[in-house]
């Protein structure tokens, strides 16, 4: 990593300073300490664990791509290991049967997730749907969610908003092609997905003329950006009050931004609301429905502002970045197959035609655009590692895990486990397609956990509640962009490069730009 200026050159001096004492403290403490009788032996064993160095525990055999070094480690250690990085140890889980164990077996005992990051730092504290405890908030949010804020009825009031920004994707798209320039598809998919969840859940865009929008979804990627950082806190123990980085404050302030544009936007609302400016015809967007839930004297639990805004934080940063990704990846992964492409290409010819472009209701007549998505979730899932926490002690593949333990299931190695996946690493949609001689689960193209080898969207209570969205949304802009565009690779490369990015997620290590060549007039 490059220092590159004096406030980080200091930080790392202390850092450095701090480390290499700790380390000699910690050293003639265990000296002192040791026992001089050998250990009883324990008949619940934690979970295996590789050698240890003080200090950092097992810091020094992770590479930068998390999901990827933990599924090398479990290929010598086991379906379920304990890690300690740095300060903050975890379990792993690597397979499908342990997760089955985890997500349906012992579900209950594993339906919260764990303070991690910067959660303390968070001015949301105590409203984070996403990191909430499994308890009666939690359950009140996922209802809401379920029945109302992200059902099918109310994602089908919106398909017209959905169609709206996949045809300006489409229009921007062309004026790349028509000007000869670059098109930068990592810019394109995400701006798509801010979009279409902006204007779902507060009908503002993130582009073109609306400055509020636009300043939310700043604020939103400055919040992403900072989060990832300060998750370096969970290392340092702590220590990470000392903030020596200035992270946590920068994501404060940004944290702060956010809510006030927020506050702004719920005011409109609610003064549209008390003047009757409501048209009871009108579609309510999601803020709508969730004031009215602050409103309703009846309700089961008393929502504040805080957990409205909050709310948004937390779909915004579950839902932008993730469905983005993986419509990088899926266009990567084509462009890199163009059997598939065509193949793809083909069957949305004889589906839809040369004279429209692919919609929504399309989707069941596609089966090999669902094979193709699904195939990319499998290789590269947009959130690689669940975090749950253990209620209580249990014990899982023979080991106990103890209560308040991090237990991160690692779908990337399960998503590629040669026991379950025939060529594991290699991208061939045709395994979703019935018949194909690999079986999914009950149903070839189950995408909701009900089976355990396949979970890009988690399983149980706590999986994904924008998963039909997620899909909807990818479907419909892929098949767009292979409908009508050849796309040619920049600068004499081969191949699109398919390295994936350092941390947590799963994006790819540089942005897709490619080179669009208009195929269908529209
Ligand atoms: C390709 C796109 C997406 C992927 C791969 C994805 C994946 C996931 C996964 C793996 C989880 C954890 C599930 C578990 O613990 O079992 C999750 C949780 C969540 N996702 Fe998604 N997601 C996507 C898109 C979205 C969208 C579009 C939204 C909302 C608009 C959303 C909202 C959420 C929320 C609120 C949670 C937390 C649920 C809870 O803790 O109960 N996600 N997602």
């Amino acid at each position: 990593m490059a220092i590159t200026n004096a406030g980080d050159m200091l930080y790392y001096l202390v850092f450095l300073i701090w480390f290499i004492t700790a380390l000699l403290v910690h050293y003639f403490m265990k000296s002192y300490s040791k026992p001089h009788h050998s250990t009883p032996q324990i008949s619940n064993p934690p979970p295996p664990s590789p050698p240890a160095l003080p200090i950092i525990g097992h810091l020094h055999l992770i590479g930068k791509v998390l999901p990827k070094s933990f599924q090398t480690l479990a290929r010598r250690y086991g379906p379920l290991m304990q890690l300690r990085l740095g300060a903050s140890t975890c379990v792993v889980a690597s397979t499908a049967d342990v997760a089955k164990e985890i997500f349906k077996n012992q579900e209950l005992n594993f339906c919260s997730r764990p303070e991690f990051g910067s959660s303390e730092y968070f001015i949301y504290r105590g409203s984070r749907f996403v990191l909430a405890q499994y308890g009666d908030y939690w359950r009140f949010m996922k209802k809401l969610c379920m029945t109302r804020l992200l059902s099918v009825p109310q994602l089908n009031k919106f398909a017209d908003v959905r169609e709206e920004e996949k045809i300006k994707l489409v229009e921007s798209v062309m004026k790349c092609c028509i000007q000869g320039d670059p098109c930068d598809l990592t810019t394109e998919f995400t701006t798509l997905t801010n979009n279409t969840i902006c204007r779902m859940a507060m009908s503002t865009r993130c582009s073109g003329k609306d400055n509020e929008a636009e300043e939310i979804k700043g604020w939103i990627r400055t919040c992403l950006q900072l989060a990832g950082k300060v998750s370096v806190g969970d290392i340092l123990g702590p220590l990470k009050i000392f903030d020596f980085s200035g992270n946590d404050n920068k994501l404060k302030s940004a944290l702060l931004k956010y809510d006030r544009i927020v506050e702004k936007v719920l005011k409109e609302h609610e003064e549209k609301a008390v003047k009757g400016n409501f048209d009871p015809n009108q579609r309510k967007d999601l803020m709508d429905i969730l004031l009215e839930v602050y409103n309703d004297p009846s309700a089961e639990l008393k929502l504040t502002k805080k957990d409205i805004k909050s709310f948004f934080l937390d779909i915004f940063m579950a839902g932008t970045d993730t469905s983005s990704a993986a419509m990088q990846w899926a266009m990567g992964e084509l462009i890199n197959h163009p059997t598939a492409f065509m193949k793809l290409r083909d069957e949305i010819n004889t589906v839809v035609g040369p004279n429209r472009l692919v919609k929504e209701s399309d989707i069941q007549n596609l089966p090999y655009l669902r094979a193709v998505i699904r195939e990319t979730l499998r290789l590269h899932p947009s959130a690689p590692l669940i975090i749950r926490e253990c209620a209580e002690d249990c014990k899982i593949n023979g080991s106990i895990v103890k209560a308040k333990t991090r237990v991160l299931v690692n779908v990337y190695a399960v998503m590629r486990d040669p026991e379950f996946w025939a060529h594991p690493d290699e991208f061939m949609p045709e395994r979703f397609l019935e018949g194909s001689g690999e079986r999914i689960g009950e149903h070839q193209m189950e995408f909701k956990g009900q089976n355990f080898r396949f979970l890009p969207f988690g399983s149980g209570r706590r999986g994904c509640p924008g998963a039909s969205l997620a899909m909807v949304v990818m479907h419909a802009a892929v098949g767009a962009m292979v409908q009508c565009f050849d796309w040619k690779l920049k600068g004499g490369d081969e191949k699109v490069d398919l390295s994936p990015g350092p941390g947590f997620a799963s994006e790819m290590a540089h942005p897709l730009v490619l080179c669009p060549v208009k195929h269908m007039q529209l």
